[in-house]
């Protein structure tokens, strides 16, 4: 979608995360890089980018996932827009700085609710667990 000036996933804000979400398979996954002043404690990722990047991919899987459900796979529909209702984050271990990978779910939708459950990895190994409520905003129904 372009032009996008979000912060997560914005390829035209040159200071934000510029994250690329993509479906394999159930999931829509993405593989992404932390610059070094991203630190959190010594030699660990700060949290609250933890929670951005989930937050951004958690919408962004609602907002393809409700695409395809009306079989609209591949062109942006800007009438379709979502955003973060809640969101509820386990961090279960710190994040090692280096490359991380999301790996989200919907879990159920209930009317403008999409309910998605994302993990954080390192490694292959769940550092972040996030539990986010995204919701469909009325006025692009
Ligand atoms: C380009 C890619 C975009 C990526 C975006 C990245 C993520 C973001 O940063 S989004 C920005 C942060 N989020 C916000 O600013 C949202 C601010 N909040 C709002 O705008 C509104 O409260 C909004 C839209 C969430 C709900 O308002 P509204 O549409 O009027 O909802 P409303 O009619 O009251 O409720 C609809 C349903 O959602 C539920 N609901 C409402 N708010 C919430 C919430 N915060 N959490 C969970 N459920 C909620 C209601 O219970 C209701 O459920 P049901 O139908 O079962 O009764």
């Amino acid at each position: 979608m372009r032009p996008n000036g979000c912060f997560g996933c914005g390829q035209d804000n040159p200071y934000g995360l510029q994250i690329e979400s993509h479906w394999e398979g159930d999931e829509v996954v993405c593989q992404w890089t932390p610059k070094e002043y991203m630190i959190g404690p010594p030699n660990y990722l700060y949290g609250g980018i933890s929670a951005s990047l989930i937050d951004c991919h958690s919408v962004n899987t609602a907002l393809s996932y409700a695409h395809k459900k009306v079989g609209n796979d591949d062109k942006y529909d800007r009438s379709i827009q979502m955003v973060t209702g809640s969101m509820n984050l386990r961090y279960i271990k710190p994040v090692p700085m280096r490359e991380v990978e999301l790996r989200a779910t919907v879990e159920k939708v209930e009317g403008r609710k999409y309910f998605i459950k994302t993990e954080l990895q390192s490694d292959g190994i769940t550092c972040v667990r996030g539990d986010v409520v995204a919701i469909q905003l009325k006025a692009a129904q």
